[in-house]
């Protein structure tokens, strides 16, 4: 076992949170990082990736990995079937629940939690100009006006930072593994959690050698969240998949304290200690000061499997609302639903109007 050390701290106060993990002691740090191989060493990477595939037994289980990338990345289909009706009886419309949600704030405090890409961005081809809009921004802000307000995403903290551009809320990136507080204005951050930094040692060794592992697929593209990695397969022909999923495979078998998971068209992958978004707005929650409370109504809304992690922790606390942005049905343990982005922002404008007439009577434009 590993203690971890969590700094939590009010800006006046410090306290030191330990966090014991289950990670063994075991060198993690022993990979070397290959030599880049040329063109032809890339046809070569890749003959010999179908041979093992052919004399291993392998296909078997890339297929398994291929057919976990397609079950990820569901075809769109039209909204309305006995299926979707149905769903949207059991999880319904948070617009439509609106007065509902709001009667059980009465004498609660708000908590927000926003995950980013296809809850604040819609869903792009390249992962680098996954923007919000100026309108998002805005209603975003507002939010942070009056209920703490965090963003909790699988990008690396920073580069959700930038995307967001707003100062004033807690940072919860790597899916929950690096979580920074609003600043105060003279450079101290008021909260700071990273339970995983042991890990970034080999996350680094890992990023690069799926960069030349991944190179000669096109298409394919390696992101760096710091303390874990995206391999992208959206713009990556289907016919490849089973070749990417075999390189990556390749890699992570010399890693055994990293694991995989599927998310839209990218494979996460991420350090197996204990910890996930679900977490990561646990640790919020106390260190807000809602603990144990009963006086707090947390609001997650995500689009992702890895935002299941947080709807499961309010299921279990019976505390607040899941809110899963998706226009088809899943299998989810969100209690509400919203379409798309946009229907986020009118839904956090409604928020924030709703907010402003109970405080002073009328809507401030
Ligand atoms: O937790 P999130 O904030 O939802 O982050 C999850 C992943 O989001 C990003 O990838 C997804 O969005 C991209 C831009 O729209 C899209 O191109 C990609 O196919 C999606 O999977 C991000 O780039 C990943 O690193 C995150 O893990």
């Amino acid at each position: 076992m590993t203690n971890q050390n969590v700094v939590v701290s009010d800006g006046k106060s410090s306290m030191k949170v330990a966090v014991a993990m289950a990670m063994s002691n075991t060198s993690l740090f022993s990979q070397a990082v290959p030599k880049p191989p040329t063109w032809s060493a890339g046809r070569f990477v890749r003959r010999k990736a179908v041979k093992k595939l052919e004399s291993q037994g392998g296909p078997h289980k890339i297929n398994a990995w291929v057919d976990s990338m397609r079950a990820s990345s569901p075809a769109k289909s039209p909204p309305s079937s006995p299926e979707h009706d149905s769903w949207m009886v059991t999880h319904p419309s948070a617009m439509d629940m609106f007065d509902e949600i709001a009667r059980s704030s009465k004498g609660k405090k708000i908590v927000m939690f926003l995950d980013y890409d296809g809850t604040l961005s819609p869903i792009v081809q390249d992962p680098d100009r996954a923007f919000m809009s100026e309108d998002m921004r805005a209603a975003v802000k507002a939010v942070a006006r009056y209920f703490p307000t965090a963003i909790v995403s699988g990008r690396g903290k920073d580069k959700v930072h930038d995307f967001v551009k707003l100062k004033e809320l807690y940072y919860a990136g790597s899916h929950g593994m690096d979580i920074e507080g609003p600043s105060n204005g003279n450079d101290d951050k008021s909260i700071v959690c990273q339970p995983a930094s042991e890990f970034l040692p080999i996350i680094n060794q890992v990023y690069n050698k799926l960069i030349q592992k991944t190179k000669f697929i096109e298409g394919a593209k390696v992101e760096s969240n710091k303390f874990c990695l995206s391999v992208h397969f959206r713009c990556v022909d289907e016919k490849r998949w089973p070749e990417l999923a075999e390189q990556v495979k390749q890699v992570l078998n010399d890693y055994p304290k990293l694991k995989m998971n599927y998310g839209r068209k990218v494979l996460e992958i991420k350090p197996t200690i204990k910890w996930d978004k679900g977490k990561a707005l646990e640790f919020l929650l106390e260190a807000l000061g809602f603990a144990n409370s009963k006086d707090v109504l947390p609001i997650y809304i995500g689009d992702d499997r890895t935002d299941e992690d947080a709807f499961k922790v309010l299921r279990k606390r019976k505390q607040g609302f899941g809110i899963l942005v998706s226009k088809l049905p899943k299998e989810t343990s969100a209690a509400y639903t919203l379409q798309d982005p946009s229907e986020v922002k009118r839904f956090l404008q409604r928020l924030v109007e709703w907010k402003q007439v109970s405080q002073c009577g009328y809507y401030r434009s």
